[in-house]
């Protein structure tokens, strides 16, 4: 059972995909799923890892789908945040159910219902060992809550941002619509957007690499994948500033 000294990462940002929340469940949130990310966020508390949560809203609204349906597409957008405050809500009463202390906090204000986001609070919570959900993305329209993950990582000094997602690493092409995609992994960040790799939004990739902040994709659902990175694993694919070419595999 690894221990407070196994860890390799004191504070990490953690995105999670909405998406992942619906389960098998074409809309919504499924409280199985949540329990069992609770869980393997227990297992990092446990072992005295700091987390910033981002979670994205993709099983509720987003801003272009709803644009797409004939919305103005800053409602749309306004939309979106909200769906992410609704998961945020969902997610922190998973974590508290399982005695995890957290607080949510919300880039747009919303008073009586989370508290405004505020990263001086935000570290003095993380240091007290909470966890601290980061909502309504980056409260600005036409962004995405990779953006807001990755702002929110930098901002709070974390080590790493892991983003947890259906796909086991970055791929040479979308691994769910081309088969002959290859997997990476490592890769730097220029490499992602030249490739355009679209694993992450390139505003996201962007703000990682002005701050040197290393990115972790890495698959959700593979149970103990989480705790496996932060003891030195190596699952999914790493992406940093500067690699050895021939350190990627394709
Ligand atoms: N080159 C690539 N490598 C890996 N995945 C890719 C690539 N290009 C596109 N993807 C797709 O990107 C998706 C990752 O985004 P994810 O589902 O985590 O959603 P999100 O938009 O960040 O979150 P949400 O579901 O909350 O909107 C993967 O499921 C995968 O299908
Ligand atoms: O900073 C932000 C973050 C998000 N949005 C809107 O919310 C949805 C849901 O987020 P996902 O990252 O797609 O899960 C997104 O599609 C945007 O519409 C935003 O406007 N600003």
């Amino acid at each position: 059972m690894p221990t407070t000294r196994d860890k390799k990462y004191k504070r990490i940002l953690l995105k999670l995909s909405g998406e992942q929340l619906m389960g098998e469940e074409g809309f919504g949130i499924d409280p199985k799923v949540l329990d069992k990310m609770a869980l393997e966020i227990g297992q990092l508390v446990g072992i005295g890892v700091q987390i910033g949560l981002v979670i994205g809203g993709g099983n509720l609204f987003r801003g272009a789908a709803l644009n797409a349906a004939g919305l103005d597409r800053v409602t749309g957008d306004h939309m979106g945040m909200l769906a992410t405050v609704m998961n945020a809500l969902a997610m922190r009463d998973a974590l508290e159910r399982s005695n995890i202390s957290c607080r949510v906090m919300s880039a747009i204000p919303m008073s009586g219902i989370v508290e405004h986001y505020d990263r001086r609070r935000a570290i003095r919570f993380l240091e007290s060992g909470e966890v601290v959900i980061f909502s309504a993305g980056t409260g600005n329209p036409f962004f995405t809550t990779d953006s807001a993950a990755c702002l929110r990582g930098i901002e709070v000094e974390s080590d790493l941002v892991l983003k947890a997602t259906k796909v086991d690493g970055v791929y040479s092409a979308d691994p769910m619509k081309d088969p002959t995609a290859t997997k990476y992994d490592r890769l730097s960040f220029d490499e992602v957007l030249d490739k355009k790799l679209g694993v992450m939004d390139l505003t996201a990739i962007c703000l990682c690499r002005e701050h040197d902040l290393p990115v972790r994709v890495f698959q959700m659902d593979k149970a103990g994948a989480l705790l496996n990175i932060i003891t030195g694993g190596t699952e999914g694919t790493l992406i940093e500033e500067n690699i050895n070419e021939e350190d990627n595999n394709v």
